[in-house]
């Protein structure tokens, strides 16, 4: 069931719709409170001090209801109508450094600037850097637009309530909404709406990929070639691969340019592993064809760009282009119902569309439509923290998982192999926009798998894991420990 983004006013009517329906606020705000104290108890552990911080409206209400399931826990439950009121008990325990504020300022309720009072009161709480946890929006943000109204709470996780709101997704406010969760069943009513824009949840892919049968043999699978890996950028190659690996294809061939096939053969094994030549026929019997990385040396053979071009132009399988190859794509059409995939970062989009990055950046479901358009209506995974997945027209889902731990060269050339991987494969070519999506899950949910038990993996840990994550078991999030 996808999770539509939508705005303040229309999370206001599905609010309307639900009391209409039967639905209690009461009971929304019970819900919502054990929801809230379940979340934040796993960012604390047993006997740290938390603050809940109360303000006058249902914001607050949601924060009071989730100070009742925090019995294990000292709280301090301070309420806010006013930040001239009671102002010196909140600084003295402010003094105490909480391990974590459950911010119930204000939700999407804002409806003016706030005044310096409470401007110079989320200073203090923002220049704590303490953990805070935000219910439904980072207190002061506007949901809509995506800015502070004046100032605004700095979250580590904000969990909003029943759908993402619009603003939370703008880049603009990300600093303010640190990891977005959402929160989807809050006991309201059915959404009333559908949007182009979607949220992804785990319980998306419960059961995906389907089992395999007892009968199967690795033909059944799909044979992908890569091509990938140039003096200097050997690692990508390796890296691509073993991604590929860890989505369990049939067969894996990788094709590396002769300077470094010495360095990359030796360290992969199941993997068949050939010098690139001109003469090499593609997609000739392979079921996917992954090009792209640590092809960034200065001397690729042109014939291995024309190769590229042709490969994207007319073979029936899936293609999937990374990195450098992305700026050697023909904008020309590809044959109706082929499968292609482009996987930039913003950067890597922003040289496509002939852009800044920061332009990208400012309106990413717009670049990525246009991306997509460019080149004949490619699926496009635009990365970065909430990774955008989608074409020209139709659905845009957000990814949720993922961390800025994933920000380490490599992680990209392990997700490239890892989408090819799967796209490879026949049974999960039926549904590329499934498939896409769940390599990105994966990916992301991997990664939040291993911050939360370690601070220093590296992108061979991520390897190592990828496509551990079983979506049924990911109720809440995995959290670093505190
Ligand atoms: N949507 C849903 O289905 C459900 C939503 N729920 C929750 O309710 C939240 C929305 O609650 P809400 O409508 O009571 O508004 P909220 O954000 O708490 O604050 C508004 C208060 O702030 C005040 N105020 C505004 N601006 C101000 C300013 N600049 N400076 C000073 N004051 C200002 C304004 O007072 P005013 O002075 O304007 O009279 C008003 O009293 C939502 O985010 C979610 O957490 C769930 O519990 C149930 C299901
Ligand atoms: N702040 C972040 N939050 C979540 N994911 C991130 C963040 N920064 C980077 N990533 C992810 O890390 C990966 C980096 O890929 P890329 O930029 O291509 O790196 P490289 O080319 O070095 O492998 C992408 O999957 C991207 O979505
Ligand atoms: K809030």
């Amino acid at each position: 069931m996808p999770i539509p983004v939508i705005n303040v006013a229309q999370m206001r009517e599905w609010e309307k719709a639900s009391w209409e329906a039967g639905k209690t606020e009461s009971e929304v705000i019970m819900r919502v409170g054990q929801l809230v104290a379940r979340r934040a108890s796993q960012m604390v552990r047993p006997g740290q001090l938390v603050l809940v911080l109360a303000g006058k409206g249902n914001n607050g209400n949601d924060a009071r209801r989730a100070r009742e399931h925090l019995a294990d826990w000292p709280v301090y439950l301070q309420d806010v109508s006013n930040p001239q009121e009671g102002i010196s008990e909140l600084h003295q325990i402010l003094d105490q450094r909480p391990a974590l504020i459950i911010d119930g300022l204000f939700g999407i309720g804002i409806n003016r600037p706030l005044d310096e009072h409470w401007a110079a009161l989320i200073q203090r709480i923002n220049d704590l850097q303490t953990k805070v946890l935000s219910i439904d929006v980072p207190s002061g943000l506007n949901a809509d637009t995506g800015e502070p109204m004046g100032t605004a709470i700095r979250a580590s996780v904000t969990m909003t309530l029943g759908a993402p709101k619009q603003g939370l997704l703008l880049p603009s406010a990300w600093p303010y909404v640190g990891r977005l969760e959402v929160v989807p069943d809050i006991g309201l009513a059915k959404c009333p709406f559908t949007g182009e824009t979607n949220w992804t949840l785990p319980e998306d892919f419960n059961n995906f990929p389907p089992e395999r049968p007892a009968t199967a043999h690795k033909g059944n699978f799909g044979r992908i070639a890569i091509i990938a890996g140039s003096l200097g950028y050997h690692g990508a190659a390796v890296l691509a691969a073993r991604g590929a690996q860890r989505a369990q294809p049939g067969l894996i061939t990788l094709y590396t340019n002769e300077e470094v096939y010495h360095s990359i053969a030796p360290q992969l094994q199941a993997v068949m592993v050939s010098i690139w030549n001109s003469k090499l026929s593609l997609p000739g019997d392979f079921n996917a064809v992954l090009i792209g990385p640590g092809l960034a040396a200065g001397d690729i053979p042109d014939d291995m760009k024309m190769m590229t071009r042709h490969v994207w132009r007319d073979a029936a399988v899936p293609v999937v282009v990374d990195a450098s190859a992305l700026d050697w794509l023909p904008l020309a059409p590809f044959p109706k119902n082929a499968i292609r995939v482009i996987t930039p970062h913003p950067g890597e989009a922003s040289r496509i569309l002939r852009c800044s990055a920061k332009q990208v950046e400012a309106n990413r479901p717009n670049a990525l439509r246009e991306v997509s358009k460019r080149l004949g209506n490619c699926w496009v995974v635009l990365k970065g923290n909430q990774t955008l997945i989608g074409r020209s027209s139709g659905e845009i889902y957000v990814n949720p998982s993922g961390n800025p731990y994933l920000a380490q060269g490599g992680s990209g050339d392990a997700l490239s192999g890892y989408l090819a991987g799967l796209l490879a494969q026949p049974t999960l070519q039926v549904d590329p926009l499934k498939t896409l999506r769940y390599a990105v899950w994966q990916h992301g949910a991997t990664a939040d798998k291993l911050t939360a038990t370690r601070n220093n993996w590296i992108v061979e840990d991520l390897l190592k894991e990828l496509g551990s994550v079983v979506p049924e078991l990911q109720d809440l999030p995995p959290s670093k420990p505190s």
